[in-house]
């Protein structure tokens, strides 16, 4: 097992990815006794890297370019022609081997809007997906000493079956105390939980998707693949690249087709350059993530057939709007010197308190390293803007709906239709404070775009304020019949004029958190966006000058009715293909206001489920 096939061979299903989502189904399916497995994913098992497994350590892992595919956008015009990089993990586990390990849920109501854009599916409705979210889960209840420090819970949104339960869940073991001032600057009431579908407008300590009882990281492959690793039916192949899906060749090609693709097998390159495939019994999931999803569609003959035929791949399905409806969230900063005792900068400017640091964890899982020092605060938009100034925005964003839609659709009339009801959705939402257009949370330590070379090297303490709501929509594509070449990827990041306006309101609400009471009584300057920046006009250029991916990239293969530009049916099956599923990120139809993984999850649980009941079927 985790090494090379021998050679080529048939499984009942193939798994794309061996990620977040992928070793998730696959590890489910593997409890089916009579059904064989296999994964195939690119990248190695690092879950014993330090920089993996220690909490305190997040941030590191992603700077290894062995372990991130580091994908690069076009030069982003609403960003002043700025490129920037959407960060995925190349491992398996995926991105939960580099991610901040921040485990919350978004609002129930921004799960309903699934169904809602569905034709009304009950399937994909907040009370249908609990379950799946409380299944993934193994909670541990915070300790006395978290309770005190400002953990608070609901048991009742976790899951706690401890055989059935996958993903530890728990708390960190060390509290800054600048996170707890910023509990009380920040004006937003607390959370009783924030995985209870109500976040928005409150604040609360994040639960992370950590092993209480190690204090290390738990990844997809903590999970859902070391303890079932000796299963003999479930199989993973590390360090192998998927080029193409393979289909059987009966019937005709190309945009006339009628009759169900299907597929037989999938074609990956070896680390030293063979290519080989592996044959499929029942079906394929594709589970690469919402970058490279698509272009494995795409490369196997699945797309818009003029981009396809530019790129030099043969069409086999016309889905024109596979790759399209790109959404991510937008990562931006405010950050000032602090006087606090404790920040994370010390661990890069005292080499003396690393030392200790590392003792304090090694020893007893405390100290520093001990946490991934996350306090969610969600803004509704009322926090963010006077009535009137809402108002304003909100019928200039209702006015030009149709607007946007046909201009972010790639001239797909279907999309058009599919975006326009997710800002219908998204503008009702927000009428309600149903949705947070903005998260702000507390980084004790400096958190900016300027690199450790090029800043003063003083303690900081730092608001991240992250656009949960975008309404720009991009798109990804290849360009090449190379799997090795990079898809061109278009964010499109403020190409909606109000995603600029939320966000740079966004990060001007952190900045004066920084400096409202008792977070002032360890401010000792700002340094960004920096004091000379006072006006709308300079913070804004700043914002466009600064801003990076949040990583949260979604919606490349979404789950929307056809005729609404969706690539997969509510079961995730690809329109026209008999045993292709999609599962992963790139289904999901629209933005959530939250961090994705428990989300991602919970999908491939669900979609474990549909397997599961389709098969029982057969
Ligand atoms: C730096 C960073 C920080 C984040 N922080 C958080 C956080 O704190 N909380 C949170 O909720 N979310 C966070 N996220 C987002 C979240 O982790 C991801 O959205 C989620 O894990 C994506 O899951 P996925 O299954 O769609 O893709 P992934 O987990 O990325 O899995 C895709 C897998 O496919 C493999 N693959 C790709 N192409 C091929 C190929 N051609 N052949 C074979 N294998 C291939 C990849 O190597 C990878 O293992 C973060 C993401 C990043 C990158």
């Amino acid at each position: 097992f985790g090494g090379y096939d021998s050679g080529d061979s048939t499984y009942d299903y193939v798994v794309i990815g061996g990620g977040t989502a992928g070793l998730a189904i696959a590890s489910r399916l593997s409890e089916l006794l009579n059904s064989t497995v296999i994964v195939l994913e690119a990248g190695s098992n690092v879950e014993r890297l330090p920089e993996v497994f220690i909490p305190g350590l997040v941030g590191t892992g992603q700077a290894f370019t062995t372990l991130n595919w580091g994908y690069k956008t076009i030069p982003q015009e609403h960003l002043n022609g700025r490129t920037t990089t959407i960060n995925a993990g190349k491992a398996l586990g995926g991105s939960t081997i580099i991610n901040s390990m921040i485990f919350p849920r978004a609002e129930k109501e921004q799960y309903d809007a699934w169904g809602t854009l569905n034709d009304d599916d009950p399937q994909w409705t907040w009370d249908s997906m609990l379950p799946f979210f409380r299944k993934l889960e193994l909670f541990t209840r915070p300790t006395e000493s978290q309770v005190l420090s400002g953990v608070l819970f609901d048991e009742h949104v976790h899951g706690t079956d401890v055989d059935h339960g996958r993903v530890k869940v728990g708390y960190p073991n060390y509290f800054y105390d600048q996170s707890k001032m910023w509990h009380n600057a920040s004006g937003f009431s607390p959370s009783p939980d924030l995985s209870n579908g109500s976040p928005q407008g409150t604040v609360g300590v994040a639960p992370n998707s950590l092993d209480a009882q190690n204090n290390t990281r738990c990844s997809s492959v903590c999970a859902y693949y070391t303890p079932f690793s000796n299963r003999p039916n479930f199989r993973v192949l590390t360090g192998v690249f998927v080029n193409r899906i393979l289909w059987s060749m009966t019937g005709t090609t190309g945009a006339t087709r009628t009759d169900p693709l299907k597929a037989i097998g999938v074609e990956y390159r070896t680390e030293n350059g063979l290519v080989r495939h592996v044959n499929v019994r029942k079906e394929v999931i594709v589970s690469a993530g919402t970058i490279a999803t698509p272009k494995i569609l795409e490369l196997s003959g699945v797309g818009n057939t003029t981009i396809l035929k530019n790129a030099g791949v043969t069409p086999i399905l016309d889905l024109p709007t596979v790759g399209e409806n790109l959404a991510d969230h937008v990562h931006g900063w405010a950050n000032a010197f602090t006087n606090a005792s404790v920040t994370r900068d010390l661990l890069t400017l005292d080499p003396r308190f690393k030392e200790e640091q590392q003792d304090l964890w090694f020893h007893n899982r405390s100290g520093v390293l001990s946490a991934a020092p996350r306090s969610l605060g969600l803004a509704v938009a009322s926090d963010l803007f006077t009535p009137v100034q809402l108002e304003q925005l909100m019928q200039h964003t209702e006015d030009n709906m149709a607007h946007y839609a046909l201009l972010f659709s790639n001239g797909n009339l279907n999309l058009a239709k599919g975006i326009e009801a997710q800002y219908a959705i998204v503008m009702s939402l927000w009428k309600r404070d149903k949705l947070a257009p903005v998260e702000l949370n507390l980084e004790p330590g400096y958190a900016g775009p300027t690199a450790f070379e090029d800043r003063p090297h003083e303690k900081y303490t730092s608001i991240n304020a992250v656009l949960f709501s975008p309404l720009s929509r991009g798109r990804t594509h290849v360009n090449s019949s190379n799997p090795a070449d990079t898809s061109v990827i278009d964010p499109a990041y403020y190409s909606h004029p109000l995603d600029l306006a939320i966000h740079t309101r966004g990060i001007q609400l952190g900045r004066s958190m920084l400096q409202t009471p008792p977070l002032d009584t360890i401010y000792q300057g700002e340094y960004e966006p920096g004091p000379e920046k006072t006006s709308a006009t300079t913070v804004e250029e700043w914002t466009k000058n600064s801003v990076s991916s949040d990583n949260h990239v979604v919606g490349t293969m979404a789950m929307l009715p056809a005729d609404m530009g969706g690539v997969v049916d509510t079961r995730l099956k690809i329109y026209g293909v008999q045993n292709v599923r999609i599962v992963d990120a790139s289904i999901i139809p629209i933005p959530i206001s939250a961090h994705i993984c428990s989300t991602v999850y919970m999908i491939a649980e669900k979609a474990a489920e549909f397997i599961r009941e389709d098969s029982s079927l057969q």
